[in-house]
């Protein structure tokens, strides 16, 4: 196995917003760390971050105003598939139903049906962007005491999907009937602090205790757009957190010193969020406007979104585009631009002049490339979603 050459910046991998770098300043915080162990909840560092984002910052409730706790966990593939455990805390058959682009479904191997033996139920977006309950209704399981089915338990939401924010209207809609039904709702709230930001008429603070108290749990990650290397909260009622807690232990993912950690995630909350999420989103709404108008303006070439841009995301339908993903991958490389698919993911590090200028020469030179060149129809025009 080759060991990968050392990786050294992140400022031109549009990859996704997992790939910032620890700043020397997060360097620094770690040296004044607290060294509690945290399975004994001794380490202060973790209790504070867990209070400041529980509280503080979600306001310390969940739905049905139930005091919540927040679970400091090592990622958001761990705190959401803790959350969906945690929930069906009662035998199988049971189901959950979720986006059929949400993470926990295409991206967290298979966890749902493994951890939690349950049947997942994926619906497909009837608008395209976000699961609406009429969607829900067609396609859930109800409890009907008939032998052959699996009732859907837990529905898991995801906000934001593919850099879409959730409309808080439609999630309180779901969240009434969800639990007129007796039905969990868990939210996949990775890039939450991004949708918080978007939001056109709530402040990001409010809109997240807003958000909190119409889900029974969430997951907050700190390792995307808040910019830290590691890190993930889970925040959900009292009983719920200490079931979560225990299934961590038994997976392993107890956590001894992890002070250092979540000092860091500390330091990153104050740094990035909100205003520098805030001024990324702008960005990548900025750059997609330019690119597309110049595109367009200079070769005759269209680019086309498969979804609207509303936080850190450009997600480009390449078929539609007609541009081939190894020719984008090649070109890209070749501007040091480091890319999975027509998914552009910016962040705090990627948004320089000299950066984004890298992005738009790759463009340029495929919208060249295909003023010489045929567009040849593939198999496969993504990678990651
Ligand atoms: C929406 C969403 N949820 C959860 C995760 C999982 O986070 P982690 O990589 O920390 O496991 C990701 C990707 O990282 C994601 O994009
Ligand atoms: C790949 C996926 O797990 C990751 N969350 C990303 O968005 O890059």
């Amino acid at each position: 196995m080759s060991v990968a050459p050392v990786y050294t910046s992140s400022s031109k991998d549009f990859r996704s917003d997992t790939f910032t770098i620890p700043t020397p300043e997060i360097w620094k915080t770690v040296a004044a760390a607290s060294v509690g162990d945290t399975i004994y909840e001794e380490d202060r560092d973790t209790y504070l971050l867990e209070a400041r984002v529980a509280t503080e910052l979600l306001g310390g409730r969940v739905f049905g105003n139930e005091e919540s706790r927040g679970l400091f966990c090592m990622s958001t593939t761990m705190s959401n598939q803790l959350a969906i455990r945690a929930h069906l805390n009662f035998a199988p058959p049971y189901s959950v139903l979720c986006d059929d682009r949400a993470h926990v479904y295409v991206d967290e191997c298979a966890g749902i049906a493994v951890l939690s033996q349950a049947l997942v139920v994926p619906v497909k977006a009837s608008n395209d962007r976000f699961l609406t309950l009429e969607d829900i209704q067609q396609k859930y399981v109800p409890d009907i005491d008939d032998i052959h089915l699996a009732p859907t338990r837990l529905i898991c939401l995801e906000n934001t999907l593919h850099g879409m924010s959730f409309p808080y209207d439609e999630l309180k809609r779901i969240s009434e009937w969800c639990h007129a039904e007796g039905i969990k709702l868990h939210l996949d709230g990775a890039r939450i602090w991004n949708a918080a930001c978007a939001s056109s008429d709530t402040e990001p603070e409010t809109y997240l205790k807003d958000i909190s108290k119409l889900v029974d749990s969430v997951s907050l990650c700190f390792s995307k757009s808040i910019g830290a290397p590691i890190g993930s909260m889970l925040v959900g009622g009292i009983a719920f957190r200490k079931r979560a807690r225990h299934l961590q232990k038994q997976q392993g993912g107890g956590i001894r010193q992890a002070g250092f950690i979540s000092r860091i995630a500390n330091h990153c909350l104050d740094t990035n969020f909100p205003e520098t999420i805030k001024t990324v989103s702008k960005t990548t709404k900025e750059f997609w406007n330019d690119l597309h108008s110049s595109i367009k303006t200079n070769y005759g070439i269209e680019l086309h979104l498969a979804h609207p841009v509303e936080t850190n995301f450009i997600f480009l339908d390449l078929v539609k585009s007609g541009i081939n993903l190894e020719k984008l991958l090649e070109v890209g490389e070749a501007n040091d631009v480091k890319l999975f698919d027509g998914r552009l993911a910016f962040h705090y590090q990627n948004i320089s002049p000299e950066c984004l200028n890298a992005l738009k020469k790759t463009f340029i030179d495929i919208a060249i490339y295909y003023q010489k060149h045929e567009y040849k129809p593939e198999e496969r025009s993504a990678r990651i979603y």
